[in-house]
C-alpha cells in the first residue's frame, strides 16, 4: 500500500479559499498513492482560535468538497485531516456546537468515516473552552485501494491517552492514523509517543503534523510512519514535506504470531480484573 502524508506548512494571512487551493494541489499531485493523509485542523489554522468562529465548516461543506474532487480525480482514500466542524441545528452537550472533527473519504470522493477528537487540547483554553469533545472511537477497514488494514482514527492530543489506542485495537485496528498540530517545544513527545503506540499496540502509524509558524506557534513536523514493531519507516524534517512509503500490510498479522505480546494483557482490577 502506498500511502503519502502531506506535511503542510502555513502561516497567518493565508485565506481559507487560498489555502485549499494549495491543499487540493497538494492532494491532486499524490497520483499513485492508495491512501493520502492530510494535517489537523489545516483550513482553520490549529492554534488560531480567535479565528476559527469565521472558518468553520460542514462535513460536505467547500472545503471538504474541494478535498473530496481531488480524492475522485486521483482514484485515492484520502484523510481529509480535521475541520472546525459547525454542524447546523447541532448544539452538542455544552451548547459550543463546534467539534474538531477529521473526515476519511473513499476514492470516489464520498464520505466514509468522521472522529471527533475526544481529549480537547489547551488546558481550559481554547479546544476545551470553544469547542466539544467528541465520544465516538471510529476504527474501519480501509476501502479499496487502500485496502488490507483496519484503521482507527484520532488527532493529535489523543496520543497522549493510550486508553483510547486499547480501545481501537480491541475493535481490531492494524493502523493507526494521526493528523495533528504538534508544536516545536514538544516535538520529541511526538516522535516519541508515535513509536509508543506502535510498540504497545502492534500497529502502524500514520503521524502526520504541521508545519510553519501560525498564531505565534511554531509547529514541529517530523510526520513520521512507523511499523508494528516500532521502527521508522520514514520521517519528515521540520518544513513542508510529502512523505512517500510503501508499506506491507501483511506485516502485522506476522509480526503478531512471531511476537505474540497482546496475548498476554492482563487487565488491573480497576479496570474489570485480569482476564
Ligand atoms: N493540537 C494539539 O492537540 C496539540 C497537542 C500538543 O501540543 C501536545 O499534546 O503537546
Amino acid at each position: 500500500m502506498r500511502i503519502a502524508l502531506i506535511q503542510l506548512e502555513y502561516a497567518d494571512g493565508e485565506s481559507v479559499p487560498d489555502r485549499t487551493d494549495r491543499v487540493v494541489e497538494l492532494v491532486r499531485a499524490q497520483a499513485g498513492h492508495d491512501l493520502v493523509v492530510l494535517p489537523e485542523m489545516w483550513s482553520a489554522g490549529a492554534f488560531d482560535y480567535r479565528g476559527w468562529p469565521d472558518r468553520t465548516q460542514t462535513v460536505d461543506g467547500e472545503v471538504i468538497s474541494r478535498v473530496a474532487q481531488a480524492a475522485r480525480e486521483i482514484g485515492a482514500v484520502v484523510h481529509a485531516g480535521s475541520i472546525a466542524e459547525a454542524p447546523e441545528n447541532e448544539p452538542g452537550p455544552q451548547g459550543r456546537g463546534l467539534w474538531n472533527t477529521s473526515v476519511l473519504l473513499d476514492a470516489a470522493g464520498e464520505r466514509i468515516a468522521r472522529y471527533r477528537k475526544m481529549h480537547r487540547f489547551g488546558f481550559g483554553n481554547g479546544e476545551p473552552r470553544l469547542m466539544e469533545a467528541g465520544e465516538e472511537v471510529v476504527v474501519l477497514d480501509l476501502p479499496a485501494p487502500a485496502n488490507g488494514l483496519r484503521a482507527g482514527l484520532s488527532t493529535c492530543y489523543d496520543l497522549r491517552f493510550p486508553e483510547l489506542y486499547r480501545a481501537q485495537l480491541d475493535q481490531g485496528a492494524e493502523l493507526f492514523v494521526v493528523p495533528a498540530a504538534w508544536p516545536t517545544a514538544r516535538v520529541e513527545a511526538w516522535r516519541l509517543l508515535l513509536r509508543a503506540r506502535a510498540v504497545e499496540n502492534q500497529c502502524f502509524v500514520l503521524g502526520c503534523n504541521t508545519a510553519g509558524t501560525h498564531a505565534r506557534t511554531e509547529m514541529g513536523g517530523r510526520s513520521a510512519v512507523i511499523d508494528p514493531r516500532g521502527e521508522i519507516l520514514a520521517e519528515a524534517g521540520t518544513g513542508e514535506e510529502v512523505l512517500s512509503v510503501e508499506i506491507d500490510p501483511a506485516v502485522v498479522p506476522e509480526f503478531r504470531e512471531q511476537f505474540p505480546v497482546l496475548a498476554d494483557r492482563r487487565l488491573p482490577p480497576i479496570f474489570g480484573g485480569v482476564s
